[in-house]
C-alpha cells in the first residue's frame, strides 16, 4: 500500500471520480459529482464506461478505447493536483489495468474504491473474469467500500447472513489487503442500517468503528453506494479522520435518503436527494448547518458545537424509541411517558428561556427568548389538550427530566448569558433535526395501514420552529464572537451536556417504563 501519512488536508478538496455513467443522474459518475459537491468538494470526472441505464435497469454498456481512458486520466493529472480519487465501475480487465498503472504513476494521496460489480437492478457491471484484478487493486487503495454481496465475492466466500458475519468478513478482507474496509449493512434485512470502518492493521483508533442509523423506508436507493464512497473520499480529504468522516457522511446520506421520494425521478429505484440540505437551507427551513457554514475555512461556532455532538446525534436516531415511533410500533405507554415528561420539562424550560431573556444583551434577543418562552408554554398547553387529556400524567419528573432541568436551572442561576444560551440550544436544534427526519420518513411511507402516531408525526416538522431554531443558532454565534476562550469552552461543555440529556430523554421511556 502507498504510504499516505502525509495527507495534506484541504478545505475544498479536489476529488477525481473514475467511474461509469448513469444518464438518469442517480448513480455512477453523475451521482459522484453531486455527492462530492454536496459534501464540500470540487468534483472531477474520468469516464470508464458509458452505460445506457435508467432507474429500472441497465440496457447496454460501451467501453471507450483504453487509450482514450489514459488520455482522460493524464489530462487531469498533468494539470490538476488531486487530493483524493474515488474509483467506481471499472467494467473489465483492461480498464482495471489502466487505472492501476495510472495510480502507480500519479500516487494520489487518498484512494477510495467502490468495487462495483452488480447494479441494484441485478445487472452485472463487472466482467467476472476481472474479479481477481479488482481484488489486486485493493492493495493500492486506502478504503474499499463493498456491499454485502461484493464483500463475499472479494473473499471468495458466501454472502454474510447477518451484521456480525459481515464484520468478520470485513476483518478478513482488511487482514489480507491492509486496506480499511467500509462494511455496509444496506443489503441486510435488518431494521437498522449499520456501517463500519474495519482496519485490522492499526490504522484506526479502534479496529472497528461502527455507525448505525435506522433503515429508511424508501425504494429510492439507486446510487447510495456510489454517493457514499465519493462522500467519504471528500470528507476524509477535508478532515483526515476516518471515524469523523463516516459519522458526517452517514448523517448526510440519511437525510438524502429520507428526502429521496420528493424527487420523483423514474419509475424504478430512483435517486437519493444529494442536495436536500442545500435546498432546505436556501428555503430557510434547514434544521442543520449546510453549505457555507458547514464547509467554510472559518467554521462558525455553532458548526463546532454541532460537530462536537455528532455521535450523540447519531445515537439518537438509532434509539428504539425513535425507530419505533417512526414505524408506528412504539408501545403506547412509552409514548405517553415521553409526552408527560415532555410537558413537565417544557414548563421549566420556558422559565429558563425567560431567565435567558432577562440576561440577554440586546432588545431583539430579549424579544426572541421571551417569545420562545411563551410559545413553549403554548406547546405545553396544547400537549395537555390534545394528547395528555385522557392519560394519567405522572405527578413527578423522572430522573432524566430532573437531571436535564437541574442542568438548565444551574446555568440560569450562574447567570452567564452565553453559557445559558448554549445549554438551551440543543432543545431547539436536536428536536428540529429529529422532527425533520421523522416527518420526512413519515411522508414517504408506502403502507396504507393507519399509523398510531400519525397526528403527532404530521405536525412534528414545523417551519416556524425551524426558523426559531435558526435564530437561536444565530444568537449563539453572535455571543460566541465576543466570548472569552474560557466562556467558549464552557459553552461547548454546556451544549454537549444538554445534547446528552436529549439522547437520554428519548431513551428514558424504555429505561424507566420497562424497569
Ligand atoms: N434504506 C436505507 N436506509 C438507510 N440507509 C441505507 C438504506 N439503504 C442503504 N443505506 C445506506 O446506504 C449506503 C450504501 O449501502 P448498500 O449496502 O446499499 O451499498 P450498495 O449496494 O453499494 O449501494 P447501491 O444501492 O448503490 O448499490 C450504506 O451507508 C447503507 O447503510
Ligand atoms: C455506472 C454505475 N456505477 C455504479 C452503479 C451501482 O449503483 P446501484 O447499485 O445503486 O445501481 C450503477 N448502477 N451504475
Amino acid at each position: 500500500m502507498i504510504d499516505r501519512t502525509l495527507l495534506a488536508l484541504r478545505q475544498i478538496p479536489r476529488i477525481l471520480s473514475i467511474a461509469g455513467t448513469d444518464p438518469t443522474g442517480g448513480a455512477g459518475i453523475q451521482a459522484d459529482l453531486k455527492s462530492i459537491a454536496a459534501n464540500g468538494g470540487y468534483g472531477m470526472a474520468v469516464v470508464s464506461a458509458l452505460v445506457a441505464q435508467n432507474t429500472r435497469g441497465v440496457r447496454s454498456v460501451h467501453i471507450p478505447p483504453i487509450a482514450f481512458l489514459r488520455e482522460q486520466l493524464n489530462a487531469v493529472s498533468d494539470d490538476v493536483t488531486i487530493d483524493a480519487v474515488k474509483i467506481g465501475m471499472l467494467a473489465q480487465l483492461d480498464v482495471i489495468t489502466e487505472v492501476r498503472d495510472w495510480l502507480s504513476r500519479c500516487r494520489p494521496p487518498l484512494v477510495v474504491l467502490d468495487p462495483v460489480m452488480v447494479a441494484t437492478s441485478g445487472d452485472r457491471l463487472l466482467d467476472p473474469a476481472a474479479e481477481q484484478a479488482l481484488r489486486d487493486l485493493i492493495l493500492q487503495v486506502d478504503l474499499v467500500t463493498p456491499n454485502v454481496p461484493e464483500l463475499a465475492i472479494l473473499l471468495g466466500e458466501r454472502p454474510a447472513a447477518n451484521w456480525a458475519e459481515a464484520l468478520e468478513q470485513g476483518k478478513r478482507l482488511s487482514d489480507s489487503t491492509g486496506a480499511t474496509v467500509l462494511v455496509k449493512g444496506g443489503h441486510l434485512n435488518e431494521t437498522s442500517c449499520p456501517d463500519a470502518l474495519v482496519n485490522t492493521n492499526g490504522r484506526l483508533a479502534q479496529s472497528v468503528v461502527e455507525v448505525a442509523l435506522p433503515r429508511i423506508r424508501t425504494t429510492n436507493t439507486h446510487g447510495t453506494g456510489c454517493s457514499l464512497s465519493s462522500a467519504m473520499a471528500t470528507v476524509q480529504a477535508r478532515t483526515g479522520d476516518w471515524a469523523q468522516s463516516l459519522a458526517e457522511v452517514k448523517d448526510w446520506l440519511q437525510d438524502a435518503l429520507a428526502h429521496a421520494d420528493e424527487l420523483g425521478v423514474g419509475q424504478g429505484n430512483g435517486p437519493i436527494h444529494h442536495f436536500h440540505r442545500l435546498f432546505a437551507d436556501s428555503a430557510g427551513t434547514s434544521p442543520i448547518p449546510a453549505g457555507s457554514a458547514a464547509f467554510s475555512s472559518t467554521p462558525t461556532f455553532s458548526s463546532t458545537l454541532w460537530r462536537d455532538v455528532e455521535l450523540t446525534r447519531l445515537q439518537i436516531f438509532d434509539l428504539p424509541f425513535i425507530t419505533d415511533l417512526g414505524s408506528g410500533t412504539l408501545a403506547e405507554e412509552d409514548f405517553s411517558y415521553y409526552l408527560a415528561q415532555d410537558a413537565l420539562y417544557l414548563g421549566t424550560y420556558a422559565s429558563v428561556l425567560a431567565r435567558a431573556s432577562e440576561l440577554a444583551p440586546t432588545a431583539s434577543a430579549q424579544c426572541f427568548l421571551a417569545d420562545s418562552a411563551a410559545r413553549c408554554r403554548d406547546v405545553e398547553l396544547e400537549l395537555h389538550r390534545s394528547w395528555l387529556g385522557q392519560q394519567p400524567e405522572p405527578s413527578e419528573a423522572g430522573p432524566v427530566t430532573t437531571g436535564y432541568l437541574e442542568h438548565l436551572l444551574a446555568a440560569g442561576a450562574a447567570g452567564n448569558y452565553a453559557v445559558l444560551l448554549a445549554a438551551l440550544l440543543p432543545c431547539f436544534w436536536l428536536y428540529a433535526n429529529v422532527g425533520d427526519r421523522l416527518h420526512a420518513a413519515y411522508l414517504s411511507r408506502t403502507e396504507t395501514a393507519a399509523h398510531p402516531y400519525a397526528a403527532w408525526l404530521e405536525t412534528y416538522s414545523d417551519e416556524e420552529f425551524a426558523a426559531a431554531t435558526k435564530q437561536a443558532i444565530a444568537l449563539t454565534d453572535d455571543v460566541a464572537a465576543t466570548a472569552s476562550n474560557a466562556e467558549r469552552a464552557a459553552m461547548r461543555q454546556a451544549f454537549a451536556t444538554s445534547a446528552r440529556f436529549e439522547l437520554d430523554f428519548f431513551d428514558a421511556p424504555r429505561q424507566l417504563v420497562r424497569a
